[in-house]
C-alpha cells in the first residue's frame, strides 16, 4: 500500500528569459521547468491543477505512466478528457506503478513547447533495489526553444501558404540556454526586436557540481518540440542503465542520442582530473541546425564559474546526418539480464504504418497510411463509453493494412493528396499487436526525417530497426526476441523502419503519435481503443465539451 502524495499546482504565463531573450513562458508554481515529482512505486499521485492562464485551456499528460485503471487521467485533450478552462481546477489522480524516470507535459495543442514540462522520479520499493549504485541523483531535462509564440507557430502550420516553424533559436538544459543576442541584429530570420540580455540570471550557465570520485545518476529526458539531440560531457563516459523506466544492460557512450519523449539514466563517474571544470553540451542531430548550449561540469572545490581551459567547441559533437551512429545506439539498448520480460512469441495482428508528408485540401499535413489525424470535439473515451455514435467517425476503419508494398519510400509522393479522419484503430482486448513504423521521403526531394513515436498507456518491446523498406520475409528474422528493451517512445530513422510489439491489455483509449509537436499537430498520429467495456464509470470532471456539454 503506497503513500498518497498531494500536489497543488498553478499554471500561468510569466515573462522569463531562459536563453536571455525575454518571452512568455509557462510556469508551474512559478517554476520553469516545473517541480519534480518524487515518489515510490505504488504511490498515488494527486495533482490539483489550477489553470491560471487568462485565455488558454490546458491538459497535462504524465508521460510514461500507464494509467492502469485511470485511463481518464492520461491528460490528452480530445482523447481522454475535455480541456481544463481558464480559472478551473482539475484533479489528476493516478498510481505510479513502476520505478524509473518519467516526465509530464502539456498535451493541449502545441502548448508543451511554451514550457509546461517537468520530471517524475519513481524509486523502487526498498526490498527491490535497483541493479546499479550511485551517490547522487540529478535531473537533466532537455528542450529546444523558440522565440515565437505557440499560437504564431500553430497558425503558420495551419495556413495556406504553409509557414514552417523552422529550427529552434536555442537549446535548454534544465530550462537554461544561451541565445547570441547579437544575432538579432545580423541574421534575417531572427530580426525581431525584444529584450535580449546576456546578463539576465534566468540564462546563467547551468552548473553541475560533482565531488571527485563520486558517481552521479543523470536522469536525462527530452521534451524537445522538434530536435533530436546528442548529449555529452567533455572527457567523460556515460554508462546507460535505464531507458523509459526499464533497466538496460549497461553500455558506455561518449554521445548519448536522445529523441523527444525519451528518458535515459546514465551513470557519470567524476573520475577525471579534478583540478579543472569541463564543458557539458547538447547539440541537434538529424537536422542541419546548430545551437549548442553549454553547461559546466564543476569539480568541487574548483570555483563553479571557473572556465574550463578548453574552448567551448572542443567537445566532440557527432555529425548531424550520421544516422548509422544513432542506429548503432538504438541497437545497443537491450533489457538488463535478470530484468528481461520476454515478448509473446507471436502477435495476433501486424499493422504497418506508413509515415508520409502530404497535402489535404491544399494544407501541408503528415499522414499515417494516407490518413491525417485530427481530434474530435468530444473526447473519444467519453464518446465510446457513452455510445455517442455521431461524436466521431465510428464507421471509418483506418487502412490497417494499407498496401505500402508498391509505395516508393525513396521518392516524393506521386500523389500527395491524403484524406483526414478522426476514425480510430480498435484492438481486441489482450491481443498482441505488432506495429511496423515505415518512414518515407517527405514532399522535398531526397529528404526523410526522424520521428519519435510515443505510445500512451503501454510499454512496447522494440523488436527491430532497419534501413529502407521493411521486408517481411527478411526482416522478421532480424527481430530481437531474446532481450528486447521495453520503451514508450522509439524513433524511426530517415528512410528506415522500426518494429514494435505490445499487449493491448490496458482498457481505454490511447494516443500513439509522433512526439514532434508540430508533426502531431499536422496529423501524425492515430488512436487505439481496447477493452472499453472494462473501463469503469468515468469521472464527471473530464466532461463538459462537445456532446458532453450539459
Ligand atoms: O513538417 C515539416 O515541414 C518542414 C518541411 O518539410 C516543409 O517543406 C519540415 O522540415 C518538417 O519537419
Amino acid at each position: 500500500q503506497g503513500k498518497i502524495r498531494r500536489f497543488k499546482w498553478e499554471v500561468k504565463y510569466e515573462f522569463k528569459s531562459p536563453d536571455c531573450f525575454e518571452k512568455l513562458v509557462i510556469t508551474v508554481n512559478g517554476k520553469f521547468p516545473g517541480p519534480t515529482i518524487k515518489a515510490q512505486q505504488g504511490d498515488t499521485i494527486v495533482v490539483e491543477l489550477k489553470n491560471s492562464f487568462m485565455t488558454e485551456n490546458v491538459a497535462v499528460h504524465w508521460h510514461g505512466i500507464r494509467q492502469i485503471g485511470t485511463p481518464w487521467f492520461d491528460g490528452v485533450e480530445g482523447v481522454t478528457q475535455c480541456p481544463i478552462l481558464p480559472g478551473e481546477v482539475f484533479t489528476y489522480q493516478f498510481v505510479v506503478d513502476r520505478p524509473g524516470t518519467y516526465m509530464y507535459h502539456s498535451h493541449y495543442g502545441m502548448q508543451r513547447e511554451s514550457g509546461l514540462i517537468g520530471m517524475i522520479q519513481v524509486s523502487p520499493p526498498v526490498t527491490e533495489p535497483e541493479p546499479f549504485t550511485y551517490d547522487y541523483d540529478r535531473n537533466v531535462l532537455l528542450t529546444d526553444w523558440y522565440h515565437k509564440s505557440m499560437s504564431e507557430k500553430a497558425t503558420g502550420l495551419a495556413s495556406i501558404p504553409f509557414k514552417w516553424v523552422g529550427e529552434p533559436q536555442s537549446l535548454l538544459i534544465q530550462g537554461r540556454g544561451r541565445f547570441n543576442c547579437s544575432n538579432y541584429q545580423t541574421t534575417p530570420p531572427n530580426l525581431v526586436s525584444g529584450v535580449c540580455n546576456v546578463s539576465n540570471a534566468d540564462c546563467s550557465r547551468l552548473i553541475l557540481t560533482v565531488i571527485p570520485g563520486k558517481t552521479y545518476r543523470l536522469r536525462i529526458g527530452s521534451l524537445t518540440a522538434l530536435s533530436a539531440l546528442s548529449f555529452q560531457i567533455e572527457g567523460h563516459n556515460l554508462t546507460v542503465v535505464e531507458a523509459d523506466g526499464h533497466y538496460v544492460e549497461p553500455f558506455t557512450v561518449k554521445n548519448l542520442f536522445i529523441y523527444s519523449g525519451e528518458t535515459y539514466s546514465v551513470l557519470l563517474k567524476a573520475d577525471q582530473n579534478p583540478r579543472r571544470n569541463y564543458w557539458i553540451t547538447t547539440s541537434i542531430v538529424s537536422r542541419p541546425a546548430t545551437t549548442p548550449p553549454v553547461a559546466v561540469l564543476n569539480y568541487y572545490p574548483n570555483h563553479p564559474r571557473r572556465r574550463p581551459p578548453t574552448p567551448e567547441s572542443s567537445n566532440l559533437l557527432p555529425e548531424w546526418n550520421d544516422t548509422r551512429s544513432r542506429l548503432a545506439q538504438s541497437l545497443a539498448i537491450k533489457a538488463r539480464r535478470g530484468f528481461i520480460h520476454a515478448p509473446p512469441e507471436n502477435s495476433d495482428k501486424v499493422i504497418v504504418l506508413l509515415n508520409t508528408q502530404n497535402e489535404v485540401n491544399g494544407y501541408r499535413r503528415w499522414s499515417v497510411n494516407n490518413v491525417s489525424y485530427h481530434h474530435p470535439k468530444t473526447p473519444y473515451l467519453i464518446a465510446l463509453k457513452q455510445n455517442l455514435t455521431n461524436a466521431f467517425d465510428w464507421r471509418f476503419t483506418p487502412p490497417q493494412n494499407y498496401d505500402s508494398r508498391n509505395y516508393d519510400i525513396f521518392a516524393k509522393p506521386l500523389n500527395a493528396n491524403a484524406t483526414t479522419s478522426d476514425g480510430i484503430y480498435r484492438l481486441r482486448f489482450n491481443s498482441t499487436v505488432d506495429v511496423i513504423l515505415q518512414n518515407a521521403n517527405t514532399m522535398n526531394a531526397n529528404n526523410s526525417e526522424t520521428h519519435p513515436w510515443h505510445l500512451h498507456g503501454h510499454d512496447f518491446w522494440v523488436l527491430g530497426y532497419g534501413e529502407g523498406k521493411f521486408n517481411e520475409s527478411e526482416d522478421l528474422k532480424r527481430y530481437n526476441r531474446v532481450d528486447p528493451i521495453m520503451k514508450n517512445t522509439v524513433a524511426v530513422q530517415p528512410f528506415g523502419w522500426t518494429a514494435l510489439r505490445f499487449r493491448a491489455d490496458n482498457p481505454g483509449v490511447w494516443s500513439f503519435h509522433c512526439h514532434i509537436e508540430s508533426h502531431f499537430f499536422m496529423g501524425m498520429g492515430i488512436v487505439f481503443e481496447s477493452g472499453i467495456d472494462k473501463v469503469s464509470s468515468l469521472p464527471s470532471s473530464i466532461m463538459g465539451c462537445g456532446q458532453t456539454k450539459r
